[in-house]
């Protein structure tokens, strides 16, 4: 039996999650020169699909606050499972963030009615944990993802446990692992035409930076014999939610907006400095096939007004696998 085909070459296919992250990409001349900037260093990037490189900034470099105000969390009415966690970051580490990213230099998207996200990017690695140290708290600590009704109560869900439907899903407990160091950066000007249309996040692998050297541990791309995905459960991370870090708020517009499925009115949330926005991701494992969307609502990134760019820092939550979980069946066996 032939393994199927590793994950990440089914992602670039999935439309909607058309937003390449830009590590693994070939270096370009202009990188290089940028590699070599103040507070940036190479990062080199280590997944089954091959060695890339990308741009990664050290905790010094962010300059990480120890004395913070306490994270607070509020929850988005009219998104179910959709809330945000104040004080995040501080003011100074979203200045921060930002001037690494300008230095990085943001890359336009093209401006094409087929592309969702049409807005400047540019891809960083950066280990999160002090936002994560400061966040876990208030993050779901475990997920139980299954794939019917029937399967659930095979797994006992201790007390704030999370459930959703994830038909792509390996079954099973999930528990809070981190955050993802695999960043996007993303600039919207203001009456430029950036914007992030309408869509759904997917899950992603989870990914960890040590020292330059950022490996991903989102899944094992090795079958079992019978054609399955193998997991290492406890050992692989994938994400469950996507979160978005604001890093300014001197715009007008730009809000993260959600669209209803049923119809109802749009729920803008207004970018807020140094807050994360928090929703479900759908559990597709970039396969097409799955349609289910666990939960994970629709949502643009609406295009800012006036007033000075909207930045925003785009992570994902991490959880590992479930230890007693079943990897799923291939992609043409899901729906
Ligand atoms: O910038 C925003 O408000 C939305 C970004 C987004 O949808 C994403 O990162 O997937
Ligand atoms: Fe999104």
């Amino acid at each position: 039996l032939r393994p199927p085909s590793p994950v990440f070459t089914q992602r670039r296919r999935c439309s909607h999650s058309a937003t390449p992250r830009g590590f693994g990409s070939t270096p370009t001349k202009t990188k290089k020169k940028k590699a070599k900037r103040e507070g940036l260093f190479r990062v080199e990037l280590r997944h089954a699909d091959g060695v890339g490189a990308a741009m990664g900034a050290s905790a010094a470099a962010v300059g990480w606050e120890s004395d913070t105000n306490e994270a607070t969390r509020t929850d988005v009415a009219g998104v179910p499972g959709a809330f945000v966690i104040r004080n995040a970051l501080t003011p100074k580490e979203c200045d921060r963030l930002a001037a690494l990213a300008n230095e990085a230099g943001f890359e336009e998207a093209p401006k094409d009615e087929r592309r969702d996200q049409q807005n400047g990017a540019v891809s960083l690695a950066v280990d999160l944990d002090p936002v994560f140290r400061r966040c876990a708290p208030l993050l779901p600590p475990r997920v139980l993802a299954y794939r019917a009704a029937a399967t659930a109560d095979r797994w006992a869900a201790p007390g704030g446990t999370e459930r959703r439907r994830c038909p792509g899903a390996p079954e099973g407990l999930y528990e809070l692992s981190g955050l993802n160091p695999r960043l996007r950066v993303y600039r919207y000007r203001a009456d430029s035409g950036d914007v992030f249309r309408p869509h759904r996040d997917d899950c992603w692998p989870g990914s960890t930076l040590a020292g330059t050297v950022l490996s991903e541990d989102g899944w094992a791309y090795a079958a079992d014999r019978r054609g399955r995905w193998a997991f290492r459960p406890g050992v692989d991370r994938v994400s469950h939610l996507s979160m978005l870090l604001y890093l300014t708020d001197d715009c007008e517009g730009g809000a993260t907006t959600f669209f209803d499925d049923d119809g109802g009115p749009p729920v803008p949330v207004a970018p807020e400095k140094g807050a994360a926005l928090c929703f479900w991701q759908s559990f597709k494992l970039g396969r097409d096939g799955v349609r289910d969307a666990a939960l994970a609502p629709v949502h643009e990134g609406s295009p800012v007004t006036g007033g000075g760019a909207k930045l925003a820092v785009r992570s994902d939550v991490l959880y590992a696998f479930p230890v007693d979980g079943e990897a799923p069946a291939p992609a043409s066996s899901s729906g």
